[in-house]
């Protein structure tokens, strides 16, 4: 593109964002340095950094009518072939609206991306293609991911397939109405606070939140580094497992969240119907105190029951820091949301790896025009976070990033007794979605309800792998078991999930959706 000449008067401006005094004589000095500043932005555009493949070919997209799209769940529909054999030769997939595919429009849920399509594949969109995986769209998202129920997004409510008048959970909200419905085969979401598992326990899916780091985020929309987390959706912990397989793994660098290299295991190789050997910890501070809510906690306390039933052994354990999970949150998401996604326009990531030039540009024009229309969870980013960051110079922010290191290690000392932990992942049901003309402050307050995220979010700070199980039905909604395990211990947390669905039966299916044939339960619980 075409840069600015730098002026005196830009660089008397520049000075006084930056809170500095300087007289002409500086100013001038500025102005001369400046000239090789630019010199070196002129020389970028002449040349290509690295750029991600786009491997397959593909037609065009398109939003679809309101009639094909009765849960509002896909955000835009796409027909993206892979390869012809694979892990995934034959399945549908869906990606929620913030992982890159080359040619498809990419929203983030918000008015901030309008307009903006990829050039380039995500990795973790190449890697499904590669292993014959077919997406055939993009599930609507929250806006820029900031809402545990499906009411914020530019692109409207997402309905819960089990009860479309119900939110579907947030932020994945489209993938997981998609893969719950059967409107595709598996998805893929984004969790910073339980994006993925909070959606998948209000439609009765699987999904996990791997281990931080184990599948690169690259190219994907950020809210902050140390949270972000990308991984799999779907309506089996066997096709939970294959997809896991396809996208973990270390992408060479170009994501500065992955710090390890190892191998990715055969996830599915290490499923089995036996819990025999298996240590299961019952986390104290999971269950709610409050007796209106106890319907789900007993629901996830008779799977418990049943997990012993296949031989593992049950024991109650305790994290006192657990309860502080909230306020770690809260700060990080709020400041660090503030920082890296929105002044940071998406690219405000630290360390090395690859940056998305065109996001940068989108969002900062995205900011300057549209920043009004933004939901009202952002809006609180941006201020209350904004506001955090610059009045206490970001101590909150470190003293929650410090305290995540303490809760870590408390749960890693939890995990050298017991293999998992477990605990209801949202202590409630699906609410309601509230009237079309529901007020800002209605639609703020079940966006950014606390009980949401009150168990989730804690595993976003300490990195664990967190899988919500789907657990049985209160009242005819889906209620989710989370398991937590060590870091690097998907497989682990996976396995369990599966022993559970293939001997106690299938997630129970939601209205107009046939039963999978494909893990065939040995007996009905
Ligand atoms: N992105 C998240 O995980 C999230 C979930 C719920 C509320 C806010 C943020």
């Amino acid at each position: 593109m075409t840069l600015a000449p730098l002026s005196l008067d830009a660089v008397r401006r520049a000075a006084e964002n930056a809170g500095l005094t300087m007289d002409d004589d500086e100013l001038r000095m500025m102005l001369t340095l400046g000239q090789g500043a630019l010199r070196a932005c002129e020389r970028l555009d002449e040349v290509s950094g690295h750029q991600p493949p786009v491997r397959y070919p593909r037609a065009g997209s398109q939003r679809p009518d309101a009639k094909d799209n009765p849960l509002n769940a896909w955000a835009v529909r796409c027909d993206v072939r892979g390869a012809a054999t694979g892990r995934l030769a034959g399945r549908t997939v869906a990606l929620k609206d913030m992982i890159p595919v080359a040619g498809v429009p990419m929203g983030g849920g918000s008015r901030l991306l309008r307009g903006h399509t990829p050039s380039y594949d995500a990795t973790i969109v190449t890697r499904v293609l590669d292993d014959g995986g077919r997406i055939t769209g993009i599930g609507t998202t929250e806006d820029l991911c900031l809402s545990g129920a499906s009411v914020s997004s530019a692109d409207g409510f997402v309905r819960n397939p089990w009860d479309t008048s119900r939110s579907a959970g947030g932020s994945s909200s489209g993938v997981a109405a998609l893969v719950a419905s059967g409107a595709c085969d598996i998805g893929i979401g984004a969790d910073q606070g339980g994006s993925i598992r909070i959606p998948a326990a209000q439609c009765g899916i699987y999904g996990l939140k791997p281990t931080y780091g184990l599948v690169p985020y690259t190219g994907c929309l950020p809210i902050d580094p140390s949270v972000d987390h990308v991984g799999p959706m779907a309506r089996t912990a066997r096709d939970l497992a294959a997809l896991l397989e396809v996208i973990a793994g270390f992408d060479g660098g170009l994501d500065p969240r992955q710090r390890s290299q190892t191998a990715v295991p055969a996830y599915g190789e290490m499923l089995g119907d036996s819990l025999r050997g298996l240590r299961v910890g019952v986390l104290a501070e999971g269950f709610t105190a409050d007796e209106a809510q106890s319907a789900v906690d007993e629901t996830v306390r008779a799977r418990v029951a049943l997990l012993a039933s296949l031989g593992a052994e049950i024991v109650d354990v305790s994290a006192p820091l657990h309860s502080y999970a909230m306020d770690i949150h809260s700060s990080v998401l709020l400041q660090g949301g503030a920082q890296f996604m929105l002044k940071g326009n998406g690219i405000g990531l630290p360390g090395k790896g690859f940056y998305d030039a065109e996001v940068a540009l989108t969002a900062a024009r995205g900011r300057a025009l549209h920043s009004d229309l933004l939901f009202a969870s952002v809006k609180y980013a941006a201020t209350v976070g904004g506001h955090l960051w610059d009045v206490y110079g970001g101590h909150y922010y470190a003293k929650a990033q410090n305290l995540a290191i303490r809760l870590r290690h408390q749960y890693d000392q939890l995990l050298e007794d017991v293999d998992v932990l477990v605990l209801p992942t949202v202590r409630t049901t699906a609410p309601p979605l509230p009237d079309a003309d529901a007020s800002v402050v209605e639609l703020t307050e079940l966006a950014l309800d606390p009980e949401l995220i009150a168990n989730t979010c804690a595993f976003n700070h300490t990195g664990h792998p967190a899988l919500n199980v789907p657990a049985g039905l209160v009242d005819g909604l889906p209620v989710g078991m989370m398991l937590a395990g060590r870091h690097g211990d998907d497989g682990v947390v996976i396995r369990v999930a599966h022993a559970l669905e293939l001997n106690h039966g299938l997630a129970d299916v939601p209205p107009g959706r046939a039963a999978d044939s494909a893990d065939a339960p040995l007996a009905r619980a």
